[in-house]
C-alpha cells in the first residue's frame, strides 16, 4: 500500500491559480478523480509522481517529498497518459517496453524475457516485433500500461486512459487497470468507470469539494453540473 498525502497543495500556473489549497491523505487501493473540464484533474494527477510540483505545500509519496525525491517517487508511482502516443518512444512493439528497463540493471536476456512475459500478459506477444504505431489504439493504452507496468511501480496514475477508445476498448483497458495489483489514481469522465472504486475525489475550480464512495460522489457531481440522473 502506497501513502500520498498532499498538504495544502496549490499550484500557480501563469498567473491562474490551478489547485486552490489542496489537502489529502490517500492510502486506498483505488481512487478515482471526476470533475468539470478544466478543475484541475490533470494538475492533481500529475502532482503525484511529481511531474507537476506545488506553488505552496507539499506532496509526500510514502514520504519522500516530490520536490526534493523526484526520481524515487517516480519508481514508485507510475504514469498513463490520454495519448498512448505520447508516451511510445520506440519503433517496435519489444523494443518500446525494454526501453522502460533500460536503467533497471538487468541484462540484456533477462529485460527480453520480462518484456515477453508482459506482452503475453496483456495479449500483445503476436505484435512483439511490429511497429508500434501500427497498432490500434486500445492496443497502444495496453502497451503503454506495459511500458508503465514493466518497471514495477506500487501505484498508477492513469489519466484518462481511456478518452480516446472505442466502448470495447475502454472496457478492455478498464478491467486491466480494475485488476492491477497496484494501486490506481484514475482520473475519468466516464462515471461507470468508477462504481466499483473505494474513494472518488470530485475536483471543482481547483478544490476537491466531494470526498466519498462512488455512490455519494457521483450523484453529488450530477448535481454539481447541473445534470442530476
Ligand atoms: N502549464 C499550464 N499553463 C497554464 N495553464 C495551465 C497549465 N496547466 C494547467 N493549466 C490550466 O489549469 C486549469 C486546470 O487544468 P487541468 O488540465 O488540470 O484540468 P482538467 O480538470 O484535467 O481538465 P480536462 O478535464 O479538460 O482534462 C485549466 O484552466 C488549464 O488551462
Amino acid at each position: 500500500m502506497t501513502e500520498i498525502v498532499l498538504d495544502d497543495v496549490h499550484v500557480h500556473r501563469e498567473g491562474r491559480h490551478v489547485l486552490r489549497g489542496v489537502s489529502l491523505r490517500i492510502t486506498e487501493r483505488r481512487v478515482a478523480v471526476i470533475g468539470a473540464n478544466g478543475s484541475g484533474k490533470s494538475t492533481l494527477a500529475r502532482l503525484l509522481n511529481g511531474l507537476v510540483l506545488p506553488t505552496t505545500g507539499s506532496v509526500h509519496v510514502d514520504g519522500l517529498d516530490t520536490r526534493r525525491r523526484g526520481r524515487d517517487v517516480r519508481r514508485r508511482v507510475g504514469f498513463m497518459f490520454t495519448d498512448p502516443d505520447a508516451q511510445i518512444l520506440m519503433p517496435t512493439v519489444a523494443e518500446d517496453v525494454a526501453y522502460s528497463l533500460r536503467r533497471s540493471g538487468l541484462s540484456r536476456a533477462e529485460i527480453d524475457a520480462r518484456v515477453a512475459a508482459e506482452l503475453d500478459r496483456y495479449g500483445l506477444a503476436g505484435h512483439a516485433d511490429h511497429p508500434a504505431h501500427l497498432l490500434s489504439g486500445g492496443q497502444k493504452q495496453l502497451l503503454a500500461l506495459v511500458g508503465v507496468l514493466v518497471s514495477g511501480p506500487r501505484l498508477v496514475v492513469a489519466d484518462e486512459p481511456t478518452t480516446l477508445l472505442d466502448l470495447r476498448r475502454t472496457r478492455d483497458v478498464a478491467a486491466r487497470l480494475a485488476a492491477l495489483e497496484q494501486d490506481v489514481v484514475l482520473v475519468t469522465h466516464d462515471l461507470d468507470l468508477v462504481a466499483g472504486y473505494d474513494r472518488v475525489l470530485v475536483v471543482d475550480d481547483g478544490r476537491v469539494v466531494v470526498d466519498d464512495v462512488p455512490a455519494v460522489a457521483v450523484p453529488a457531481y450530477r448535481t454539481l453540473m447541473g445534470v442530476p440522473a
